[in-house]
C-alpha cells in the first residue's frame, strides 16, 4: 500500500512539484485563458449535482497531474478504502473512522472488530424516525399533554454546528410550525434567550454530546432542566420534554434521562463527522426522515463519487489537491468559503470545524512533526454581505486568500430579480479576482495619473466555483461529503491523523482548575502573573 505516513516533502511527487512551482508560481490567469480559450469549460468537474469550475486557478495540466501523482504517492485511494473498511486509521485514539458508515444502505457490510455495524446504523435511523414522526404530528406529547412546538439542540462542537448549519441551510424544507433553538456556549445568556419566550411543556430539549462529558453541554443541560422542573414542578416532566444523543448510556442515565429516550451513536464516529448521524436528531424532526434521508443519500452519492471516480476528476480529492497547491507552495494561510446562499450562512462555520479541527496539526501520525504547512485558516460569510466589509482585502490586499464561491441557481422562493442581482454578484467577483484591472485599462477610463494605481486590480487571485440547481437535502449531503473527503485528502497528503483533536484539552484542563478560583477569593494563585492578575482583577470587578 502506497504510503500516508513518513514525509511527504521528501517524496519524489513533492520535489517534482517544487520544481514546477518554480515556473509555475508566475502564471498569469489572463494569459492561461487567452493561451486556451476552453479552460473554462474543460477545467471543470462534476460530483451528484454540484458542478465545479476551477479554471480560476494559478495551474496548469501538469500542474494537476503532478498533484495527482502526489496523491498517488500518498495512497490517497488506498487510505480512503482502508477508512471506508473500518481499518483503525484515527491512530492516536485506536479507532475505525465510518462516517461513511452512516449513509451506507441497507444490507451493506461494515464491519469494526469483526462485527457489521450497519444494521445498528439502521436501527438508530428507524427509531429516530419514529420519533421525529410523532413530534412533527403532535402525537408526542408534553407533561400537561400538550403537543410540542420548540424543539432545543444542546450542544457544542460537532454536536451542534452540524445540525444548526443545516436547519438554516434546509429552512425551506422544515415543518414551519414548529420552532428550532441550538443552545451550545456556556454563556448563560444563549440559555437564558433561548428559553425566555417559550412555554416549558411545549418544549423539547435534544441533549446531543458524543461523550455527555462536555461542560458547556452539560451545564445548559442542567440549567433546562432545572428551568423546565422551575416552571413544571415535577421530578417526572423530564422523561417527555427530555431526550438524549449519546455514546454515553451510563452518563445519560446519571443525567436522569431515560435510557430508552436515547439515541445512540459510535466511538467511530467522530464528533465533526457526526451529523448524520443521530447528532441530526433535531434536523430529522425539522425535515422530517424522508427529507434526512435525501441528505444522506447525497452524501453516499460523493462517498461513491469518491471510490469510483479516477483521481483528475474526482472533485473533493481534486479540492485537497489544490489546497494543498496554494498552502504548501503558494504559502497562503487563509482559505476563504463564501456561500451566495443566506440559507448557507453557516456553512464556514460548520467547515471551521470540520476542516481546522481535523488538520490543524504540527505532528505526523508517525510521531515526528511536520515538515510542510498543514491545514488553512478557514473562514467566510455569505456573499453578498462579505463584498461590503472584507473583499476589499481580497481584491487588493497583500496576502493570497484562495476561496470557494458556492451558489445555487434556483431560489427555494423566487422574488423579483434577487436570485439573479445575488449570482450576478458571485460571478462578477471570481471573474474580478481573476482577471483584475490593468493600470492601462484604468487610464483608458480617464482616471487620473495619480488614481490609477489605486484603482488597479491586480487580479490572478485564485477562486473555485461550486455550483448547484437547488439547495435541497440531497445536495447538502454532497456539499458536506464534498468537503469532508477534501479534508480527508489533504490530511493523508500530509501524513497526519485527521480524526483526533488533542489541541482542545489543555485549555479544557486549565478551565477546569480556572473555575473554582473565580469564586474562591481565599484560594493561592500559582498561574503566571498575568493569568493570576486577570482573575484577580475579575473577582474583585464581581465583588469577590
Ligand atoms: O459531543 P461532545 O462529546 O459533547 O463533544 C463536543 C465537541 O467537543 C470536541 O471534542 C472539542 O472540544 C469536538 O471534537 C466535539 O465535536
Amino acid at each position: 500500500m502506497a504510503s500516508a505516513q513518513g514525509d511527504v516533502a521528501a517524496g519524489p511527487a513533492w520535489q517534482r512539484l517544487q520544481q514546477h512551482y518554480e515556473t509555475a508560481r508566475g502564471l498569469q490567469l489572463r494569459e492561461l485563458f487567452d493561451a486556451d480559450p476552453t479552460r473554462g469549460e474543460t477545467f471543470t468537474a462534476t460530483a451528484g449535482e454540484l458542478y465545479v469550475d476551477y479554471s480560476k486557478h494559478r495551474l496548469t495540466a501538469e500542474t494537476l497531474e503532478l498533484l495527482v501523482a502526489l496523491a498517488e504517492e500518498r495512497g490517497v485511494p488506498e487510505q480512503f478504502a482502508a477508512m471506508v473498511t473500518g481499518q483503525k486509521i484515527n491512530t492516536t485514539e485506536g479507532r475505525a473512522v465510518l462516517h461513511t458508515a452512516l449513509r451506507a444502505p441497507r444490507g451493506t457490510v461494515v464491519e469494526v472488530d469483526g462485527v457489521d455495524v450497519v444494521p445498528g446504523v439502521h436501527e438508530v435511523l428507524d427509531k429516530m424516525a419514529g420519533f421525529a414522526d410523532s413530534v412533527r404530528s403532535g402525537e408526542w406529547k408534553g407533561h400537561t399533554g400538550k403537543r410540542i412546538r420548540t424543539v432545543i439542540n444542546i450542544g457544542i462542537g460537532g454536536s451542534d454546528l452540524g445540525p444548526a448549519m443545516a436547519y438554516d441551510a434546509l429552512l425551506p424544507f422544515t415543518q414551519r410550525d414548529l420552532d428550532f433553538r441550538f443552545v451550545s456556549n456556556v454563556d448563560g445568556a444563549d440559555i437564558y434567550e433561548a428559553t425566555r419566550d417559550i412555554e416549558a411543556d411545549e418544549t423539547l430539549f435534544i441533549v446531543s454530546s458524543k461523550t455527555f462529558t462536555t461542560q458547556e453541554t452539560l451545564a445548559n443541560a442542567h440549567t433546562a432542566r432545572d428551568w423546565l422542573l422551575g416552571k413544571l414542578g415535577d421530578e417526572s416532566a423530564v422523561a417527555k420534554h427530555f431526550v438524549a444523543v449519546s455514546t454515553n448510556a451510563s452518563a445519560v442515565g446519571e443525567f436522569g434521562i431515560d435510557t430508552d429516550n436515547m439515541f445512540g451513536f459510535w466511538d467511530w464516529v467522530g464528533g465533526r463527522y457526526s451529523f448524520p448521524s443521530a447528532i441530526g436528531l433535531s434536523l430529522m424532526i425539522a425535515i422530517g426522515p424522508d427529507g434526512f434521508r435525501e441528505l444522506l443519500a447525497g452524501m453516499r452519492e460523493i462517498d461513491e463519487h469518491v471510490r469510483t471516480t479516477p483521481l483528475d476528476r474526482n472533485v473533493p480529492v481534486l479540492l485537497g489537491l489544490i489546497g494543498v497547491w496554494y498552502r504548501d507552495f503558494f504559502g497562503a494561510q487563509a482559505h476563504a468559503v463564501l456561500p451566495y446562499s443566506n440559507y448557507l450562512g453557516k456553512f464556514p462555520a460548520y467547515l471551521q470545524q470540520l476542516d481546522m479541527e481535523s488538520n490543524g496539526k504540527y505532528v505526523r501520525k508517525d510521531g515526528e512533526l511536520v515538515t510542510v504547512d498543514t491545514g488553512p485558516i478557514v473562514w467566510g460569510t455569505p456573499g453578498t454581505n462579505g463584498q461590503h466589509a472584507y473583499y476589499q482585502l481580497i481584491h487588493q490586499g497583500t496576502t493570497m486568500i484562495p476561496a470557494d464561491f458556492i451558489g445555487i441557481a434556483r431560489p427555494a422562493e423566487e422574488i423579483g430579480e434577487h436570485q439573479d442581482l445575488l449570482v450576478a454578484n458571485l460571478f462578477a467577483q471570481t471573474e474580478a479576482l481573476a482577471f483584475g484591472k490593468t493600470p492601462d485599462e484604468v487610464r483608458a477610463e480617464g482616471v487620473a495619473e495619480d488614481l490609477v494605481q489605486h484603482k488597479t486590480f491586480p487580479g490572478n487571485r485564485p477562486t473555485t466555483t461550486i455550483l448547484a440547481a437547488e439547495l435541497t437535502p440531497r445536495v447538502l449531503g454532497q456539499l458536506v461529503a464534498t468537503y469532508e473527503h477534501k479534508v480527508f485528502t489533504q490530511g493523508v497528503i500530509w501524513g497526519i491523523n485527521s480524526f483526533d483533536q488533542w489541541g482542545v484539552e489543555l485549555g479544557k484542563v486549565l478551565a477546569k482548575r480556572i473555575a473554582p478560583e473565580l469564586t474562591e477569593a481565599e484560594v493561592d494563585l500559582a498561574h503566571d502573573s498575568s493569568t493570576n492578575t486577570l482573575i484577580r482583577r475579575y473577582r474583585s470587578m464581581r465583588g469577590r
